[in-house]
């Protein structure tokens, strides 16, 4: 599959300080790809990163089969990018603003622009300086989504967004996706990124600590779970299924309950041998599987092995 970001141990320090440490990492064609870190990550720094707006200490990038240090006008002329810290001028009226960036697009189809403003509830006639902090962050998205780009790159999104526009964000991403464009969105919210992203890679001071699909994080992940049996069995039946250490069978021997963090398949095989006459499963806690990245890398299970390295441009 065509990789559209490839990066191979991508460092950068500000001067002493930290900013990112060997992120190596490839995003699909195509793929709708999750940056998620607590504050102070390195997400910000890798998104400029792509972009060239900083200058990395050390390791390769390619963005859509370009160098952005030597081809940064092609490749902006093909990216949709919204900074973390969106700014624009005030004095302007959003429709004004978005047709002069429009223009300096090489020309952007009207409709585009007003179907867009309309589905994230974007006054057009307003000035962008009386807009509230989420209506500004609707410009930003409509000027990086309008368009149509083959790559998005996203800096926290949906920051300041209500949740029904945070909604329609999610949607007009899964859209873009369809269309086959890549996105690459960084967040610190799991949720969001849950709910429409392909993979994630979590990334804490600095370096990469998880990368998966979501349904292999979810298949790893801790779900409640209340089986009912016919007949008593055993209180040490399911000692031996992998992840079933908060699992217990109760007294009468006929209710089996509690935290599983194993693999789904091997419960339910493990389950064939009794009759079963009532079954929950709650959905994965995804969001329990990210703090644990968060506040302590060692303490967190490792879904798949560190992603091999790329070759070097
Ligand atoms: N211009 C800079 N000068 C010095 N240190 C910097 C600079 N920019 C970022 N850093 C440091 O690099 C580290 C990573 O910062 P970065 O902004 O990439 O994090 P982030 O994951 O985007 O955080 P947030 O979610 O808070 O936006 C932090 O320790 C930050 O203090």
């Amino acid at each position: 599959m065509e990789n559209v970001i490839e990066l191979g141990e991508l460092t950068k320090t500000y001067g002493t300080r930290r900013g990112l440490t060997g992120l190596t990492l490839e995003v699909r064609k195509g793929e709708i790809f999750g940056f998620l870190g607590p504050n102070g990550a390195g997400k910000t720094t890798t998104i400029r990163l792509l972009l060239d707006l900083i200058r990395p200490t050390s390791g390769s990038r390619v963005v859509l089969g370009l160098d952005p240090l030597t081809d940064g006008i092609r490749l902006r002329a093909r990216v949709g990018y919204l900074p973390g810290d969106f700014v624009c001028d005030g004095r302007q009226s959003v429709s004004g603003y978005l047709r002069f960036l429009a223009a300096l697009r090489g020309g952007v189809p009207q409709g585009r622009i007003d179907e867009l403003a309309e589905r994230l509830g974007l006054d057009q006639s307003a000035k962008i300086k009386k807009l509230s902090k989420g209506n500004r962050q609707k410009v930003g998205l409509v000027q990086a989504l309008m368009h149509t780009p083959e790559l998005l790159i996203l800096d926290e999104p949906t920051s300041g967004l209500d949740p029904l526009v945070q909604q329609t964000f999610l949607e007009l991403i899964a859209e873009a996706a369809e269309r086959g464009q890549t996105v690459f969105m960084s967040s610190h919210i799991m949720s969001e990124v849950e709910a429409v992203a392909h993979r994630v890679g979590i990334i804490r001071d600095g370096s990469l600590v998880a990368l998966d699909s979501v349904a292999n994080l979810r298949s790893v992940s801790t779900r409640e779970v209340e089986v009912t049996f016919a007949s008593p069995v055993p209180a040490d039946a399911f000692i031996r299924v992998p992840g079933a250490d908060g699992l217990r069978v109760d007294t009468a021997g006929t209710t089996l309950s509690g935290s599983f963090s194993g693999d789904p398949d091997d419960l339910v095989k493990a389950l064939a041998g009794h009759t079963v006459t009532g079954l929950q499963v709650t959905k994965p806690a995804l969001e329990d599987l990210f703090h644990s990245y968060y506040e302590g890398a060692e303490a967190a299970p490792r879904p798949t092995p560190r992603p091999a390295p790329v070759g070097e441009a």
